[in-house]
Parts: C-alpha cells; sequence; structure tokens
C-alpha cells in the first residue's frame, strides 16, 4: 500500500491554509505550506490563525517552504495543488523540475478540466478531488475554515493514502469510482454559487435567497444540459443547493474580484459556454455571467 510521509501544500490560500493546519493537526504526515504571498510570508513569520465557527480560534505553527526550498519530492511526498487554477502554468512550471516519478499530486482545485491541465504541465497522471467545504482568509496570517467538510477523491491507492494522513472528524475523506460526476456535481455549485457572488458581492447565505432561484435555474438547467451532453447526469437542484449553502463564507470568486487579480471564470461558466457551443447547444445564462465576472475581474 502507498505510504505518505510528506504533504506540500502548494498554493497558500484559503483552502491550502485550512488544508495544511488539518495535516498538521492530525499529525500523521510532515506538512509544509508553500507559497509567496503576503499571507504564506505572515505564516512563516507568526503562525496560521485558524478560525472556525463555534470553536475558539487557534494558532497553528506550520512549517512553510519557498519555492527556492524545495527537495527532490519522490516515494513518500504527495504534493496537494490548492492554488487559482489560473496559476497553474506558473506554479506547475516551478513544480515539474522537483518532482520524481514516485510523488504522488493530487489537484484539489475547483473547475473543469483542472485536472487534466496540471497533468499535462507535470506530464504525469494526477489525482483529484473535489472540496465539498468553504474557506477564506480575510487578512494575511488567518483562515477561517466552514467545517466540517467533505473531499471525495477519485478512489484508488493514492486517495487511500491521502485519507490516512488527512481525514478527521473535521474533514470527512470519500473515494468515488466516478469522479466525473463528482467533478461536475461541484462544478455545478460553482456556476450558480461563484458568478452570483462575485456579481452581487454576497456571502453564500445570502445566494440561497428565493430571490435568486429564478437565476439559480437558468445557470442550472444550462449546466445539466452540458454535462448530459457530457455523458453526466448532474444530481444537484436549486432546492438543495439552497440547503447546502447556509454558511457565512463567500464564495472564492469574491476573493479574486477584491484582489483585483484574474477570475477561474474561464474554468467554471466559460467552461459550460465552450461545451455548449461544441455540442451544437447554447448557454445564454451561463455566458452572461461569464462576461459580467470578466468585466469585473478579468
Ligand atoms: N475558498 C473556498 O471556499 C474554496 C476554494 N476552492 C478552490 O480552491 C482553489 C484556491 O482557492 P482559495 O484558497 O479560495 O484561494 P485564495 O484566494 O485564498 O488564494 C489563492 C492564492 O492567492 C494568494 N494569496 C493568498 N492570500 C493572499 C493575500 N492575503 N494577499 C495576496 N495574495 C494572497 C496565494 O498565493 P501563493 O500560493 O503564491 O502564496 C494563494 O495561492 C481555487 O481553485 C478555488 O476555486 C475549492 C473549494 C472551496
Ligand atoms: C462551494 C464554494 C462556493 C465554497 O463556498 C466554493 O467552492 C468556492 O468558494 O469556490
Amino acid at each position: 500500500m502507498k505510504q505518505i510521509q510528506t504533504v506540500w501544500v502548494v498554493g497558500a490560500g484559503a483552502l491550502g491554509s485550512v488544508l495544511a493546519a488539518l495535516l498538521h493537526l492530525n499529525g500523521k504526515a510532515q506538512t509544509y505550506l508553500l507559497g509567496a504571498s503576503p499571507h504564506w510570508q505572515k505564516v512563516r513569520d507568526e503562525d496560521l490563525l485558524l478560525q472556525q465557527p463555534g470553536r475558539d480560534d487557534r494558532r497553528i505553527p506550520l512549517q512553510t517552504c519557498a519555492w527556492d526550498e524545495v527537495p527532490e519530492l519522490g516515494a513518500g511526498h504527495a504534493v496537494l495543488l490548492t492554488g487559482k487554477a489560473t496559476d497553474l502554468p506558473q506554479v506547475c512550471a516551478r513544480l515539474r523540475p522537483k518532482l520524481g516519478r514516485e510523488a504522488l499530486v493530487f489537484t484539489l482545485q475547483n473547475g473543469l478540466g483542472v485536472r487534466e491541465m496540471a497533468g499535462g504541465l507535470l506530464e504525469r497522471p494526477v489525482e483529484a478531488g473535489v472540496a465539498l467545504f468553504g474557506a477564506r482568509s480575510v487578512a494575511p496570517g488567518q483562515a477561517f475554515f466552514f467545517g466540517p467538510g467533505r473531499l471525495i477523491l477519485s478512489a484508488g491507492p493514492a486517495a487511500q493514502a491521502l485519507s490516512e494522513v488527512l481525514a478527521s472528524e473535521d474533514l470527512v475523506c470519500e473515494q468515488t469510482e466516478d469522479y466525473k460526476s463528482a467533478e461536475w456535481f461541484k462544478l455545478a455549485v460553482n456556476c450558480l454559487a461563484n458568478p452570483l457572488a462575485g456579481i452581487l458581492n454576497l456571502p453564500n447565505h445570502q445566494l440561497i435567497s428565493p430571490t435568486l432561484d429564478p437565476a439559480k435555474e437558468a445557470l442550472l438547467s444550462e449546466v445539466k444540459a452540458v454535462a448530459l451532453a457530457e455523458g453526466v447526469e448532474v444530481e444537484l437542484s436549486v432546492e438543495r443547493f439552497n440547503q447546502m449553502l447556509r454558511g457565512d463564507n463567500v464564495p472564492s470568486m469574491r476573493t479574486d474580484i477584491d484582489r483585483g487579480r484574474p477570475s477561474e471564470i474561464d474554468f467554471i461558466n466559460g467552461a459550460i459556454v465552450r461545451l455548449a457551443a461544441k455540442h451544437g447547444l447554447t448557454a445564454p445564462a451561463n455566458q452572461l455571467v461569464t462576461s459580467l465576472i470578466k468585466c469585473l475581474a478579468g
């Protein structure tokens, strides 16, 4: 059986910081947070402040690693790609020279085709998972974890090995043989939550307002039609979406707009528009939010 001794969490954002903290708290693998941002620097200098609704704040003494400190990564090492999909080309270019064939690589990022893109850039198979929970960093050195969460991994020995070191009562790790359905389910959630939060500047618990249900229905019906054309049935309804997104988190696309950096829209609603065209369908609602987000964030 594969075993993971060391985890390199690549991408020191909200998701990466929370995962690194959970790994650290489990204590089953040595964990390093790899990044370069002001947030990463603050964690390096002063630890991570982990905040979780209903829990006391905790300071987590995460080990950090700068890009020029990364050693050769081989057997027993796992890399979790957790930064923005838009940063993958630069991240993979830095990572590739360090990666031995035996190291495991997982992408836990949102967006369609991210796994294939990472695999192409790294010239190796990449495992994947979808993170069904919210995370947010509102100030350097701090991260909110809207847990407990679920992580659904593509089934296999690598997923088993990651679950051994990552699973806890705060994060249930599941495996699925039908990863495509899990990926599309999460994509559908993101196609509703992310552009609406981005455009309207609303947290999750306001996105569930019935006033927005027609907009969610319009987006979701197009996502489902495109998914069907791709051979996937998406088992999401607006009702289920409204039950899922009850927390205080603000979807990550809003953070992109607030920080003035490119959004992941091309991997989310933009992917629906492209695939609709490929199948001779139209996706006007997804096209609309894609152009609005591009106007706000690029
Ligand atoms: N946030 C969420 O709830 C969820 C997010 N995801 C997905 O996870 C991936 C990462 O998203 P998320 O963690 O939200 O992204 P963040 O916006 O928190 O972080 C993205 C990158 O921004 C840089 N960064 C972090 N903090 C700061 C700061 N204070 N100032 C300037 N730059 C900063 C980091 O760069 P560096 O690494 O170079 O240090 C980091 O990798 C995306 O694909 C997203 O869609 C998936 C599920 C839930
Ligand atoms: C599910 C959601 C919307 C978490 O809030 C997310 O994946 C994101 O913020 O990108």
